[in-house]
Formats: structure tokens, sequence, C-alpha cells
């Protein structure tokens, strides 16, 4: 039986590439669902080329995913988990990134996690393929494991959500769809890292945080999950803002995320549901990634909070200082 029940056709050379994605992710939901039944998931087994602390279900999940893709018209694999492209299938003509398990700090603490995947074109060089910006992708998309488990996904015209129904084991479109809302007020940051922000990020979170006393005469909520999957489908439903910007921090320079495997693909998938997703100053579609690996500061979420992020970031560094210095709610 085919793992996914659609409104409408999916484009034909990507269907059986979504079959055998959905096949797993229909696995891994089972799964995680089980929690310690299945298993110690979230236990240490090493670490992977950034250095990252791997988990047993990063691991498992990169294999199952490679495993199932051979015959699907995949050629080109880059994962977040490995440290080079493999080749699937030498006569497929399409490449697939993929962050196997996202957000896997909350594996063990049954909070949602999820699986993000961007689909191009494939080059005869699978390292040049993914050396190319976002704006190649034909489809990307993530699956959340949550309370539901849900795919959301963009073939490059609109959003469309396909909701995973245990009782027939089929990821069951939805005729609703999520569409990141014009207005919102809530931001997502990991505020510990404050003190290594630069000024305009600073700048930004505190008028946010000043609420109606401050420059926004508004009050704002405050979110952070630590699974980008699961902060960007509550973006996509209920609207906000998302920064992980760069920092002063050794290594997180350009921030933490990384541009082929999670913000190329979500920036895609906002933009397409009437979101805006940037770098903190440039649409992060148009970033082209120096290395497989590399990172990128990520902004995305309601547009005219983003678009605000930027505008922040144009103003002269001596300004934002200035801003951060009478605004500042950290002052000693
Ligand atoms: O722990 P931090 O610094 O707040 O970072 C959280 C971010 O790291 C991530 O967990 C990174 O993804 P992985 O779990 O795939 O490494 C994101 O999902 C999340 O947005
Ligand atoms: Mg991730
Ligand atoms: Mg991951």
């Amino acid at each position: 039986m085919l793992p996914m029940k659609a409104n409408t056709p999916i484009p034909d050379d990507l269907a059986p590439v979504m079959n055998a994605l959905c096949r797993v992710a229909a696995d891994l939901s089972d799964l995680i669902a089980r929690g310690p039944l299945g298993g110690r998931l979230g236990a240490s087994v090493g670490n992977n080329t950034d250095g990252d602390d791997q988990k047993a279900l990063d691991v498992m999940a990169d294999d199952v995913f490679a495993a199932a893709l051979k015959g699907t018209g995949i050629r080109w694999y880059a994962s977040e988990e490995q440290e080079t492209v493999n080749e699937i299938d030498a006569d497929g003509t399409l490449a697939l990134a993929i962050d196997p398990l996202d957000g896997s700090s909350n594996i063990d603490v049954n909070v949602s996690i999820g699986t993000i995947f961007g689909i191009q074109p494939a080059l005869d060089s699978g390292e040049a393929t993914f050396l190319r910006s976002g704006r190649h992708l034909r489809a990307s998309g993530y699956f959340i494991y949550g309370p539901q488990t849900a795919l959301v996904v963009t073939f490059g015209d609109g959003v469309r959500q396909f909701i995973f129904d245990r009782a027939t084991a089929t990821f069951t479109e939805t005729e609703t769809v999520p569409t990141v809302p014009a207005s919102a007020s809530e931001f997502a940051i990991n505020a510990s890292n404050y003190r290594h922000w630069s000024a305009p990020v600073r700048a930004y979170i505190d008028d946010c945080l000043a609420g109606v006393d401050g420059p926004r005469a508004k009050n704002f909520n405050m979110r952070w999950v630590a699974s980008l999957v699961a902060e960007t489908h509550r973006i996509m439903c209920r609207g906000g803002i998302f920064l992980y910007p760069g920092d002063a921090r050794k290594g997180y320079e350009q921030g933490r995320l990384r541009l082929v495997y999670e913000c190329a693909p979500i920036g895609f998938l906002v933009e397409q549901a009437g979101g805006r997703a940037t770098t903190g100053t440039a649409p992060v579609l148009d970033r082209v990634p120096d290395s497989l690996h590399a990172r990128t500061p990520f902004v995305f979420g309601t547009i005219e909070k983003v678009d605000r992020v930027t505008s922040y970031h144009d103003l002269p560094e001596r300004e934002a200082s200035a801003l951060f210095a009478n605004r500042g709610l950290f002052r000693a």
C-alpha cells in the first residue's frame, strides 16, 4: 500500500522519493512513540564531523533513510551525519540533503523532534550539486514527530500538509495548510546566548522584551523548544520569528544551523508559506555554501518581523550600539 494519500498528484519524478521518505518516517514515528521501550535512542554514540554529539537515533535515522532511497531516482545523498556526499544510484537524476534527526537533545525528554530534507537536480559532481544556493531546490520539507506525526512539504507551488494516520499507516493530506500569519507576537531565540550577540540582535530582542513600555509599545511572548522543526511548525501555524544568529562564541560566528541540511530547506518552505527567511541581512536562499557542512545565521517567520531584524542590521554599527546602550535591560 502507498504510504501517502494525496489530494492532488505529487510531481512524477519526486513521488518515489516522497514515498520512501514517508515509509521511513512512519517507522521512525512508531519507534519514537515507544520511547525507552524502543531502546536507548538518545544514548550518545560518538561525534559527527562537526564535532556534534551523535545520538543512537541520529545514526539509525541516517542509515534507514539512505537505504530506503535506493531505486527512487536519487543520485547524491548528503547527510548532516556524514562527512562526504554518498552516491546512491549512478543513474539517478536527483540529489537529497537531509538532517535525518533534528532536535536530538530532545530525544530522551519526549519533546517534538523531526527530519528536514531538500531535493534538487543532481549535477555530475555530488559536492558541486550541494554547493549551490537554495534557489535550486525543487522540493523541501520536514517530518515532525510530535503529538501528531506530520509532513509539511513544498514542491515549489505552495505548501502541502500530510498527517500520519496510525490506523492506516498512511500520510493523509489535509484540506488546510499552515501559512505563516502576517502578524504575531512571539519570538524564539536561545536567550542564554544574549551576552554573545551582536548589537543589532540585542537591540531587536531588547525592544521585544521592553513590551508596552518600549519603542514597540506592545507585549511579546517567547518560546524556545531547541528543535528547529518544532519551532518551524509553530511559526508556520501561528506566526512569529525565529533567530539563531551568529555570535561571539568560538565556532558560532555563523550561528549553529547548517545551510544545506536545515536552513535552505526550511527557508524554501517558509517562503512558500508566505513568510520570510534570511541570514539576518539577506535571503537565506541566495546564500551559497562554501562547504557541505557550512553554517549560517538564520532568521525566519512573519515577514514584517524578519524585515525589522534586517533593518536593525542596516543601522550603522554606532547607532545599533547606542540603541543597545539605551535600551539594554540587562545592564548592571
Ligand atoms: O541548543 P541550542 O544552541 O539552543 O540549539 C538548538 C538548535 O540546535 C538544533 O537542535 C540542531 O539540530 P540537530 O539536533 O540536528 O543537531 C536545532 O534543532 C535547534 O534549533
Ligand atoms: Mg538539526
Ligand atoms: Mg540532526
